[in-house]
């Protein structure tokens, strides 16, 4: 059947939005944002301060007031609970604190908890992951220590390791490099980019453009609370850095890929 031959070509989506507007309090945020993000692809969205990157997963994970359509794998968010959810979706924030001083195995195994049942408790699998991602964060020989001990960038890593270890479809991330030196930058890229190449996926907000270029498949350019631009990451031009950012960039093709340095 013809039909069946254009669903099984058609790549399935993790996510798909329409129309999404967001507001806090009367004030709009989010203008009509329309974006896909299919399997096996790593998005990532850059745009400048205040042009809506973090609202929008927000958004897309009911944590703002929302209007428009969400489905992450063909499921409508407003129709999940919360913990259908975080079964489907993990979401890191930009703000990362603690201020309690848990063990970091303990705060991965928290991603463990959307799978718990009522009142159970975690069994050897839990473990297993959370002590599998805290090895590929770099962060194996840390599990007994106090999160509140840790450097920023460690601390990032494991707040990684907990989202990694929540086994989702789609993972959402606010800025997970923006604490982290040039070669954990890399390796949790690595890292990302192996997650959602295992029939997965990922959105990340980022202000590493270099980093960007070299990880994502496409990029989603922001501008004033809009997707001004979506592209495959071979695309992207400095036109469109320049007016997204608002400030001149010079964009180079290097090694199969692209570097860009603003100027
Ligand atoms: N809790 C809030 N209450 C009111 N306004 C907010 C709130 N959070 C964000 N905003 C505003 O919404 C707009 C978009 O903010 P958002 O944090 O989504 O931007 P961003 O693109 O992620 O910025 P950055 O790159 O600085 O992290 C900004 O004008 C911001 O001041």
């Amino acid at each position: 059947m013809l039909l069946d031959k254009i669903d099984s070509e058609r790549p399935a989506e993790a996510l798909n939005a329409q129309g999404v507007s967001a507001f806090y309090g009367d004030r709009q945020v989010l203008r009509d944002i329309s974006l896909t993000v299919h399997k096996d692809e790593l998005v990532a969205v850059l745009g400048p301060n205040g042009s809506g990157k973090s609202t929008m997963l927000k958004a897309f994970v009911k944590l703002v007031n929302m209007k428009g359509s969400v489905n992450i794998l063909n499921r409508s968010v407003e129709k999940l609970s919360r913990r259908e959810l975080a079964r489907m979706v993990s979401y890191m924030p930009q703000k990362a604190h603690m201020a309690m001083p848990f063990k970091v195995l303990d705060v991965v195994l928290l991603g463990r908890y959307p799978w718990v049942s009522f009142l159970g408790s975690y069994g050897t699998l839990d473990v297993k992951l959370a002590l599998r991602y805290l090895q590929e964060v770099e962060m194996k020989g840390f599990e007994e220590r106090s999160v509140t001990s840790l450097s920023g960038g460690e601390l990032q890593r494991v707040l990684l390791a907990q989202c990694l270890a929540q086994d989702a479809a789609l993972l959402l991330l606010d800025e997970p490099t923006s604490a982290l030196d040039p070669k954990h930058s890399v390796a949790v890229m690595r890292v990302l980019r192996a997650y959602a190449n295992g029939g997965r996926a990922a959105l990340c907000v980022m202000h590493d453009v270099n980093l960007a270029l070299r990880f994502a498949d496409r990029i989603a350019l922001m501008k004033d609370g809009s997707v001004y631009n979506i592209c495959d990451t071979k695309d992207v031009d400095a036109d469109m850095l320049s007016e997204v950012f608002d400030v001149s960039w010079y964009v180079k093709h290097w090694d199969g890929g692209l570097i860009a340095i603003p100027l």
